[in-house]
């Protein structure tokens, strides 16, 4: 005998943009966003028994991700993805709750002769804003926030020694080496119980987004890292202390390994320790090294 364990389903992909005119100054602000929205509740019988009866079909999901976008402001995600998900338990009693995944992708205002320009915008980087959320009967409203592909390297003030040498251990010691990585950094909100409590002070979100992003940056490069266990740990310790209402918050960050180049063969020419200018960065391995650090 099977039985149905689990089961959500959705519209994964969708790309919505969204322009908002100022109709005053004449300036125009852009947001593009990828949404994914899966429902989950009593729709067991359309996986076991071919029942459609239970199905809001996906083409449907993605008509509501658009409407919702035109209803309801899309900044910060955290609102548009708490809204959107509110629909789907309002307007189905047997849809239990709803995940939306929002990534927000970079659009920068150009800045023309030293003067912002008031609709024209350039990709100034992969890194996208991410919120993950879950409305549900039972949980209310469930945030996690994230900052996802933000390339960072510093090429001295990183170390990595004292580590655990035995039979298996080849990697030297060091006290100078580069360190990169490409962050994932998440914070997870404390419960909000309705849309209104999300709406209250909207403006937390905007602010821990910039807190996450200047500690990151800030924390990277000032640090004489002893590791990136080390590193990230200090990072989250710093933005629960920016944002009181965030319960937890965590990094994934990997470690992309530059290797010096050993050229004494050729001349005797010195490229290794103090030396070493030359280096050849590695696409993999890499270590990943995670963590998520709470309020004690
Ligand atoms: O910062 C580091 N942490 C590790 O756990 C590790 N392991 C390793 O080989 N290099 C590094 N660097």
């Amino acid at each position: 005998m099977a039985r149905l364990a689990a089961a959500r389903y959705g519209k994964d992909n969708v790309r919505v943009y969204k322009v908002h005119k100022d109709e005053k100054t004449g300036t125009q602000s852009v947001t593009e966003m990828t949404v994914c929205c899966l429902l989950e509740g009593q729709i067991e019988t359309s996986y076991t028994e071919a029942d459609n009866s239970v199905v809001v079909a996906t083409d449907s999901i993605k008509n509501t991700i658009y409407i919702k976008a035109k209803e309801h402001p899309v900044n910060p995600p955290e609102l548009y993805a708490s809204h959107l998900g509110q629909h789907f338990l309002d307007k189905y009693p047997h849809i239990t709750a709803a995940h939306i995944k929002v990534v927000v992708h970079r659009w920068t205002r150009i800045n023309v002769d030293g003067a912002p320009h008031p609709h024209s915008f350039y990709r100034d980087g992969n890194e996208t804003r991410n919120v993950d959320a879950t409305v549900s009967r039972e949980k209310g409203i469930e945030l996690k926030s994230g900052l996802v592909g933000l390339s960072v390297l510093k090429s001295t003030g990183s170390a990595f020694h004292g580590f655990v040498r035995d039979e298996y251990t080849t990697l030297p010691e060091t006290w100078d080496r580069i360190l990169s990585t490409d962050v994932d950094a998440t914070w997870t909100w404390k419960p909000f119980p309705n849309i209104a409590a999300v709406a209250a002070g909207v403006e937390r979100f905007d602010s821990a987004f910039d807190a996450a992003r200047t500690i990151t940056l800030k924390t990277f490069s000032l640090d004489e890292s002893a590791s990136v266990q080390n590193t990230m740990y200090k990072m989250c310790e710093e933005i629960l202390e920016a944002a009181p209402e965030v319960q937890s918050t965590g990094y994934s960050l990997p470690n992309k390994h530059y290797f010096e180049i050993d050229l004494s063969w050729h001349k005797g020419l010195k490229n290794t320790g103090k030396d070493a200018e030359v280096y050849a960065p590695q696409s993999g391995p890499n270590g990943l090294i995670k963590c998520e650090v709470a309020r004690s």
